[in-house]
């Protein structure tokens, strides 16, 4: 087992956020985190992302407990996380944001006098190469599309090597063809990587097309877990989602 999550609490006042989730994740797998607004599923993220810390249980990566440790130590240990809002810097190239990235994951600050376009060019475009976008290297990142930008996001997610791939809704904003797209490429990467990937999803396309399992998270409980066909026929999750709609319809919200 990569990771293994087990009892997780966490309470913000009286409200119970996370209340006793246990999961496991498999190398090369992907597990789609869903549930209605106010779930816990940001606060589950921030738990296993070291954001937060829990006020009970256990977060596993690797038999390493991780639980109260900083992001920046869960990142060490091979936590790699995108985000829903654009992390690259819209006026370096494209090549030179993943540049940055590999210059974080090697340990190294980013100068002015030490400039990023000279480090480890060639596999900063191998990187880009994984993602479908060697090609718009060059580039300024202002001038790309959306999708686009996604991608770039995800090579300087890969630039640490990551064992574990967090992703907090990564199609947000973009259209359905586009959704399926970002996320087959995903599903590839993380078999040829062999690297567990965790994320949120609000698109029902995405999670029961890619994803490998699915949690189902409503108020803070653990609802259901399965493969995405036995979820979506599942009646109490049904009935969780009632009102909203969301996991009934063909289309996405
Ligand atoms: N920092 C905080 N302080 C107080 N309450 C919080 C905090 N963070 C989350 N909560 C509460 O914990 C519960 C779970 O929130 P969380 O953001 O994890 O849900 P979510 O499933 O990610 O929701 P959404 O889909 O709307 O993003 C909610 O009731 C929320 O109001």
């Amino acid at each position: 087992m990569m990771l293994q999550v087990t009892g997780l609490h966490k309470a913000f006042g009286g409200v119970r956020a996370v209340d006793d989730v246990s999961f496991s994740l498999e190398k090369g797998e992907l597990l789609a985190l869903i549930g209605p607004n106010g779930a816990g599923k940001s606060t589950t993220f921030n738990l296993v992302g070291g954001q937060l810390a829990p006020d009970s249980g256990s977060v596993r990566l690797a038999g390493r407990e991780m639980a109260g440790l900083t992001p920046r130590a869960v990142w060490r240990l091979g936590v790699g996380r995108t985000f829903q809002i654009a992390a690259t810097f819209a006026s370096l190239s494209v090549l030179e944001n993943v540049q940055m990235a590999l210059l974080s994951a090697d340990g190294r600050v980013f100068s002015f006098w030490r400039r990023a376009a000279d480090h480890r060019r060639a596999d900063a475009l191998a990187l880009l190469e994984s993602v479908g976008m060697a090609a718009q290297a060059e580039r300024p990142c202002s001038a790309l599309a959306y999708g686009d930008v996604k991608r770039v996001e995800l090579a300087m997610a890969l630039a640490h090597a990551p064992q574990l791939l967090l992703m907090d809704e990564p199609t947000a904003g973009m259209a359905p063809a586009e959704r399926v797209a970002l996320m087959t490429l995903t599903k590839q990467l993380a078999r040829e990587r062999q690297m567990g990937v965790l994320f949120t999803e609000h698109s029902m396309d995405v999670v029961f097309g890619q994803a490998d399992r699915v949690l189902v998270l409503v108020r803070g409980r653990l609802l259901a877990e399965g493969r995405p066909e036995d979820i979506q026929r599942n009646a109490r999750v049904q009935q969780a989602y009632l009102g909203s709609g969301r996991i009934l319809g063909k289309h996405p919200a």
